[in-house]
């Protein structure tokens, strides 16, 4: 039988205590004029004085700006509203750079504290009033893509506000111009509520308030795979500059050692006898997706892990337990069938990896101790958890974060406007993983195998279980604990074996 160990192991209160942003903001001054400068040399002066000109220049090189609906490019109203520079290939913001401004060092600390990224410039943005894009990940457009960098050009505009969503909470990143504070949240209703508190450790950080600086930058970045969303701009024009984040390859110093509490945790639960004592599989869900070739049934590697996920793979391989990853399905979890999320089977299909779609079965609710379990069945050329739940005798065990929880369930259960991408896909897809864990068995762990149970029974005092041996002199004792729940320490002869 699964063992649940989402609420009472050491394990998961480790992974849970450990802060797993999605996001971090900051600001900073422009260090010359801002202006974009166009690839042929021209410049789109940015003046803070006068914003309406500012504004004029950059529409009269604009064009409606698309978004994905899965393969296909779209432009509709009710998704997106906004406007996009026509030259977006090469284009430089003069007045900022990531790298020299110090915000790609603030963003690495908290997204990728173990690898630098590179920040590429992708897109000019211009929300009009009445502009906003609804609720969607960013489309994948390589496998090393890991997040979004968005700059806020300081043009005053009402609304508009950047949010991010995870787990049915909704997280305020980047108010209006007029200084809305960030790190606001409200519930949104359409999804899980019950799952709030998983969220509340996804704090975006770093805020440094850009309040009273007037022409400062506002930034925010996030991983691609967080549903995020603008807001309804009333009044004036949201400029944003948005920047690529990917991985480099060149490795990074972190501040601090985040996955330690779980490495420790799971270092005590190997020299115990609690922990698989058969061995087995311990599988842990990811709460980041990792960006997988579309089509493909490749297994993914841990590098291809983000944030914390890859962090804890780390710490298990420090501590000599081998570590795969493997593809998984939604999962929901909740006490009461009435909590249960609905599943809507045909759009979960559209966010999985396309080789998993064939092998999706049926919405299946398991019961266990009081606890509803919900699951996809699912057979296919790429493991998952299902078939985990579905063997009755398997030694493996399913170790729950929240913040992987939350992300599971708001896998299952998309919000009303859609699961779109900020371009269409091609090559590449976000899916599901999670992590496996290889336990060894107690032995391989140098931990003897438990004494079998001996069983005995007294004329009087009935059957019971034996505690311990001991020689007195000729004799042998033995000290029984009693089903009456009586100690007592007796010559073997009067004893029968059961
Ligand atoms: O305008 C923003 O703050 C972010 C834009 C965005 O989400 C996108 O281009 O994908
Ligand atoms: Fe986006």
């Amino acid at each position: 039988m699964i063992r649940l160990t989402a609420e009472a192991s050491p394990l998961t209160a480790a992974l849970d205590a450990i802060s797993e942003p999605l996001a971090c903001t900051g600001a900073c001054t422009p260090d010359a004029p801002l202006a974009l400068v166009l690839p042929h040399g021209d410049e789109l002066v940015v003046d803070l004085a006068d914003p309406g000109a500012t504004v004029e220049r950059l529409l009269a090189h604009a064009e409606p700006a698309p978004f994905g609906d899965h393969e296909r490019t779209r432009f509709d109203p009710a998704v997106r509203r906004a406007l996009r520079l026509r030259d977006r290939e090469g284009i430089r913001l003069r007045g900022f750079d990531p790298e020299r401004h110090g915000v790609l060092a603030q963003v690495e600390a908290v997204l990728s504290p173990r690898e630098r990224l590179v920040a590429t410039l992708t897109d000019v943005q211009i929300y009009p009033p009445g502009g906003h894009f609804a609720g969607h990940r960013d489309t994948p457009r390589d496998g090393d893509m890991l997040g979004t960098l968005v700059v806020l050009l300081p043009l005053p505009h009402a609304g508009g506000a950047l949010t991010i969503r995870e787990g049915g909470m909704i997280r305020d990143v980047l108010g209006d111009s007029s200084g809305v504070p960030a790190g606001g949240e409200r519930e949104i209703v359409h999804v899980f509520k019950d799952m709030s508190d998983a969220t509340s450790s996804g704090r975006a950080v770093g805020e440094r308030e850009a309040e009273g600086v007037p022409g400062a930058l506002r930034w925010a970045a996030f991983f691609a795979d967080v549903e995020h969303a603008i807001d309804v701009v009333r009044e004036g024009h949201r400029v944003v500059v948005t920047y690529a984040l990917s991985r480099s390859g060149t490795p990074r110093e972190p501040a601090d050692d985040r996955a330690a509490p779980f490495r420790e945790a799971l270092a005590r639960e190997l020299g115990g006898r609690e922990l698989l004592p058969n061995g087995g599989v311990l599988l842990v869900p990811c709460t980041r997706r990792v960006i997988a070739p579309r089509g493909s049934t490749r297994t993914p590697a841990l590098r291809d892990l983000r944030g914390l996920d890859r962090e804890l793979a780390e710490a298990a391989l420090a501590l000599g337990i081998e570590v795969r990853v493997r593809h998984c399905v939604a999962a929901g979890e909740a006490n009461e069938p009435a909590n249960l999320a609905v599943v809507d089977l045909a759009r979960l299909r559209e966010a999985l990896a396309e080789p998993a779609v064939a092998g999706l079965g049926e919405l299946v609710t398991f019961a266990e101790e009081g606890h509803m379990l919900q699951y996809l069945e699912y057979e296919g050329p790429v493991s998952s958890l299902a078939p985990l739940l579905l063997a009755g005798d398997c030694q493996e065990a399913l170790l729950v974060r929240a913040r992987a929880r939350a992300t599971l369930v708001h896998e299952a259960c998309f919000s009303a406007d859609g699961y779109f991408g900020n371009e269409h896909y091609d090559a590449w897809l976000h899916a599901l993983v999670a992590i496996e864990m290889v336990i060894p068995p107690l032995a391989a762990r140098g931990l003897a195998e438990p004494e079998p149970v001996r069983r005995v029974r007294h004329a009087n005092f009935g059957d019971g279980t034996v505690v311990s041996e001991q020689r007195s002199g000729e004799n042998l004792m033995l000290v029984v604990r009693f089903d009456d729940g009586q100690e007592r320490r007796l010559l073997r002869r009067f004893l029968v074996d059961l």
